[in-house]
């Protein structure tokens, strides 16, 4: 049987409550609801034979399997003490369902929400602290060697209490070749930025980007990605940077990012922490203020109520 889409997946088999089981492990998983997909395959949230919850990814080819799975095992077996995210593959194997093979392997699940719907739910003034976990995990694959590639607010999930986690390892690549796998907004050649070999600078221009992305309305976006490519430049970026309020405490480090100036990873966390620790020094010398307006809010209003009692009773 040939299989050429997620859809036609679906309809053959991934139906909440199937069970499935690896041929060549042998573990058997119980799926529930589909988390997500993508060009490369079905997510879906699965129990495994002790009963813990896990994320199961079924990719349409083994091949591409194959490069995300190598990709997460060379990863999570670096001896990185400070690395600053759970990264795990439990089990990769085959299911045999009907006359079809499906590759799939099994990892952590995360309960967050892609980065912009957090964002847009909770408060944008999270984006500073969730930025800021993006760019230590990123600068702790550029310490083995790798890039993220298709870093996309679709690719971070954030949980409740703003603690995230990067998804999808497709894009990682070694430093030196071809970026793997890679979205045009968020990508340095869609925007004439500079080439697609994969180093530091590749993932921060990313960021950068990603960071006007989930501020900007979409339809600008949707606008901006139908122009010519003579007319996307990493210079319209950097303008917006300066104009969207709520990039503006960050706009001299998104800058270095689009320009490739951020020679030094930790200067750009340190300079980050900087604008969150001002920004938060900043919200805390509000407050008495703020107490102050209620106060006198309070007392005008008690004087308004007594006013009126005067005109209308008193009198
Ligand atoms: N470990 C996980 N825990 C919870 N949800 C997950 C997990 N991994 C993936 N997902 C969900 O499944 C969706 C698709 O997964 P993923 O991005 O790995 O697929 P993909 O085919 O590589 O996608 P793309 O085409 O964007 O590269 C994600 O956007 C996310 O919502």
């Amino acid at each position: 049987m040939t299989i050429s889409s997620s859809s036609d997946m679906d309809r053959v088999a991934w139906k909440p409550g199937t069970r499935i089981q690896g041929k060549w492990n042998g573990h058997t998983y119980t799926i529930g609801q589909k988390l997500g997909e993508g060009a490369n395959g079905t997510v879906y949230l699965a129990t495994n034979p002790q009963g813990k919850k896990v994320a199961m990814k079924v990719a349409l080819d083994a091949v591409d399997l194959q490069s995300e799975v190598n990709a997460i095992q060379s990863l999570s077996q670096a001896k990185d003490k400070a690395k600053p995210f759970f990264l795990a593959l439990y089990d990769v194997d085959d299911a045999q369902v009907g006359q079809t093979t499906w590759p799939f392997y099994t990892m952590p699940y995360f309960s967050g929400k892609p980065f912009s719907q957090f964002l847009r739910e909770k408060g944008w003034e999270w984006f500073g602290v969730v930025g800021f976990q993006v760019l230590q995990q990123l600068h702790s694959i550029h310490r083995q060697g790798y890039v993220f590639g298709d870093l996309k607010p679709h690719n971070i999930l954030v949980e409740q209490d703003g603690r995230c986690q990067l998804i999808d390892f497709g894009g990682v690549t070694p430093f030196g070749k071809g970026v793997k796998q890679f979205t045009e907004w968020y990508d340095r050649g869609f925007w004439n930025g500079g080439s697609r070999i994969a180093d530091a600078s590749y993932d921060w221009f990313s960021f950068a980007a990603l960071a006007v992305h989930v501020f900007d309305p979409e339809e600008q976006m949707k606008a901006w990605s139908r122009e010519l490519p003579q007319q996307r430049t990493e210079k319209w970026l950097q303008q917006r940077c300066t104009e969207l309020p709520e990039l503006k405490p960050f706009q001299s480090i998104l800058k270095d990012m689009l320009t490739g100036n951020c020679h030094s990873p930790d200067k750009v966390l340190s300079d980050w922490e900087q604008v969150l620790h001002r920004h938060r020094q900043r919200r805390f010398s509000a407050r008495p203020s703020i107490r102050w307006l209620n106060t006198a809010f309070l007392a005008a209003l008690l004087l308004f109520v007594s006013a009126l009692w005067l005109v209308f009773y008193a009198a």
